[in-house]
């Protein structure tokens, strides 16, 4: 479903890789998690799958589809295959919660008949049929991650990427957050998950692949955040597994020691200005489309590890959940035409698009 060919992903400016050589594959219907430091290279993992970046060498293929062979002009329709959630949520704060997750089936032009029946059918899914007329600051951070995850999977998306997204929020939100997302998984829909919160990953027992330095020194087939010995797994011979089927547990061979594990501490180093992050271009689309409101922006500590309680994924309500995502990306860099409206900004419609009647805003460039 997602294999990585030896990449390496080197920024301008920049003398050592964010990602060095990575060689790792997912498969149809996984839950994994990536971890590792601030500036491991979890984020540009992320934004390499949604073709965001482009790597330096080697080759990505998702959904059996190799990202070199998609332009840039399609990247757009590309991303209708999944969904993103971030730890700021970023919501539009001017739209109810049920015209946040309309938003993203409007711009794709989905008929009103099917945006009146899979809206209101996701937001019971996520718990909030009864607050789809709310405005996101009407809502609590969990709720507003709700929304977002929503509008993330009301398309149906394979593929779920995850950035951070209980970040913000407290333990017990974030077990509740993370119950749902198990659930999407559970639906069938794969889920990538970068996080920073130990407690999390060593409840949830899945698939944890670790970052140092960009690069690989734990794939472990049910990790915690932390394990003494680091075992990689080598990437399944086969890619589009159903998701029905037990996950292959593939060779286990013995890497050298990777270097020791760093702490694990907050970002906090400045993500230059050469290159808008997945995260800024977003957020500051959404900021220029709407008031000033809701969504937290700061990166909080990383919340403590020990109180998080995530019920085990079998445990995980079997709601069915559409396979699916929805871009909620900016298009590439070097697609982006002067002015782009804010659904092209979120990666829901390809730059240039007739816009249909959805109210969207435009807004202006962000870099
Ligand atoms: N646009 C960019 N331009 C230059 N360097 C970048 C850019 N984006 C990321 N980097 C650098 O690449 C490395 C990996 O960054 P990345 O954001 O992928 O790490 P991360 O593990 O997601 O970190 P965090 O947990 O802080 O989000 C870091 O050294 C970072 O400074």
């Amino acid at each position: 479903m997602i294999r990585f060919d030896h990449i390496t992903k080197k920024y301008p400016g920049t003398t050592r890789p964010a990602l060095n050589s990575i060689d790792v594959e997912i498969l149809r219907g996984e839950f994994v998690f990536l971890v590792g430091a601030s500036g491991s290279g979890k984020s540009s993992c992320l934004r390499l799958v949604l073709k965001e970046e482009k790597p330096t060498s080697g080759s990505i293929h998702v959904l059996g589809q190799d990202l070199r062979s998609i332009s840039n002009r399609k990247v757009p329709y590309f991303r209708r295959n999944m969904g993103v959630v971030f730890q700021d949520f970023r919501l539009l704060p001017n739209k109810t919660v049920f015209d946040n997750v309309a938003f993203s089936l409007q711009v794709i032009g989905k008929s009103r008949g099917f945006i009146q029946e899979a809206v209101p059918d996701t937001l019971k899914m996520v718990g909030l049929a009864e607050k789809s007329q709310r405005l996101p600051h009407e809502l609590s951070g969990g709720e507003q991650q709700r929304v977002a995850i929503a509008r993330a999977i009301v398309n149906k998306p394979q593929i779920l990427l995850a950035d951070e997204p209980t970040g913000n929020l407290d333990p017990t939100t974030s077990a509740e957050i993370m119950s749902l997302l198990a659930s999407i998984n559970a639906s069938g829909t794969t889920v990538i998950m970068a996080t920073h919160e130990a407690g999390i990953v060593d409840q949830m027992q899945r698939r944890v692949i670790e970052l140092v330095h960009g690069e690989i020194v734990r794939d472990e087939r049910q990790g915690g955040y932390a394990t003494a010995s680091i075992p990689t797994i080598l990437p399944a011979p086969t890619t589009d597994a159903p998701a029905s089927e037990p996950a292959p547990v593939a060779a286990v061979y013995a890497r050298p020691a990777a270097a020791p594990k760093p702490a694990l501490t907050h970002p906090s180093a400045p993500v230059p200005e050469t290159s808008l992050s997945l995260h800024q271009a977003a957020a500051a689309a959404v900021a220029a489309a709407a008031s000033p409101v809701s969504s937290p922006v700061s990166r909080p500590e990383p919340a403590a590890p020990a109180p998080v309680v995530v019920p085990p994924t079998e445990d995980a309500p079997h709601t069915p959940v559409p396979p699916m995502t929805r871009p909620v990306l900016p298009v590439a860099q070097d697609d982006e035409p002067e002015q782009l409206t804010l659904a092209e900004k979120l990666g829901l419609r390809a730059p240039g698009e007739k816009p249909d009647q959805t109210g969207e805003q435009n807004v202006g460039p962000t870099r």
